[in-house]
């Protein structure tokens, strides 16, 4: 039964959902409560766990059509519609929970906005049009949104925007890649392709050089401090090399680190 579940819940997916959340705890200059960190960490990934489970319920005409997501349990049979919902409710439950015992009322509503979002737009819009990850992108960035409140900031606040706003530039060549890789089962179950015009590889390329930009303004704008050198050590320096060597090999596994590298940095000297 733990095979299912795993492939339910995504855990690395949700985990980092979660690290990408403590993030924005950390960027927030209050003192770090360790207990609230935790809080925070595990409900953002129950609340990202909860709606892999119950995306996975909504999609599992989708996901039986891939061959990337056809083991998963509905695809399979290991569990019902019905079943993964009550699952997948549970973990969202228990992820609301946790965010509203460290952080009162705006954590939980934020990271329930945000599910909304993923399983209300994202999820129907993904069968319709290329762009839902425009807009999936937008419940993406929200984990770092509800870190930076739960430590007690404003979620106006310009430091957490541009943080949100790298996380989010982020997304769209993760995503990109990824479905770069996997077309063949894209086009099998019908869901359109990112696929720009002539030049693929080159907007690629170009949409890494304002990734590359925006991770300069943190510490050019004030919001990095001491971290300044890691920061720039870890990101600019990195995306600029592999960007000038177009190299995809290196992209996408560096890709896949990006919120975890974002997240070492910023807890630099916090602890
Ligand atoms: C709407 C925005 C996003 C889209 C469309 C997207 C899409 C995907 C897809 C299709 C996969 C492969 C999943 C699989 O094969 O099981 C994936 C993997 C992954 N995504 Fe994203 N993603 C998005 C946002 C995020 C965010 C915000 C995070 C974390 C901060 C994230 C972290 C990951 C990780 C860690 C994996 C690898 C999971 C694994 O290997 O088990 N993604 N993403
Ligand atoms: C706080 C909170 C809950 C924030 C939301 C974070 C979140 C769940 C973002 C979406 C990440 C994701 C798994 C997208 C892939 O969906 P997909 O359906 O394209 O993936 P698939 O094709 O593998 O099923």
């Amino acid at each position: 039964m733990i095979a299912p579940l795993l492939r339910l819940f995504r855990p690395r997916l949700a985990l980092l959902n979660g690290v990408a959340a403590v993030a924005g705890y950390l960027l927030h200059p209050a003192e770090v409560r360790v207990l609230s960190l935790g809080a925070l960490l595990g409900g953002v990934a129950l609340l990202a766990a909860g709606g892999s489970a119950i995306n996975q319920v909504v999609e599992r005409d989708l996901d039986r059509l891939m061959v990337r997501t056809n083991r998963r349990p509905l695809p399979q049979g290991d569990l019902t519609p019905r079943s993964a919902t009550v699952i997948g409710a549970a973990a969202v439950t228990g992820g609301l929970l946790l965010l509203a015992a460290a952080g009162g009322l705006l954590p939980p509503l934020l990271g329930a906005a945000a599910l909304g979002w993923y399983l209300a737009i994202y999820t129907p819009l993904k069968r319709r049009t290329s762009l839902a990850l425009a807009a999936g992108a937008v419940c993406g960035a929200a984990p770092p949104l509800i870190g930076w409140c739960l430590a007690g900031g404003s979620p106006t606040d310009y430091r957490v925007m541009f943080l949100a706003g790298l996380l989010y530039l982020w997304q769209i060549p993760h995503f990109w890649l990824f479905q770069r890789r996997h077309a063949a089962d894209y086009r099998a179950a019908g869901i359109p392709l990112l696929r720009p015009p002539v030049g693929e590889t080159g907007l690629v390329w170009l949409w890494m050089a304002a990734l590359t930009a925006a991770a300069m303004l943190l510490p050019a704008f004030g919001i990095i401090g001491q971290q300044a050198a890691l920061w720039y050590a870890l990101f600019p320096l990195p995306l600029a090399v592999i960007s000038l060597a177009r190299s995809e090999r290196f992209l996408f596994p560096y890709l896949n680190l990006f919120p975890l590298l974002v997240t070492v940095t910023l807890s630099l000297g916090r602890f």
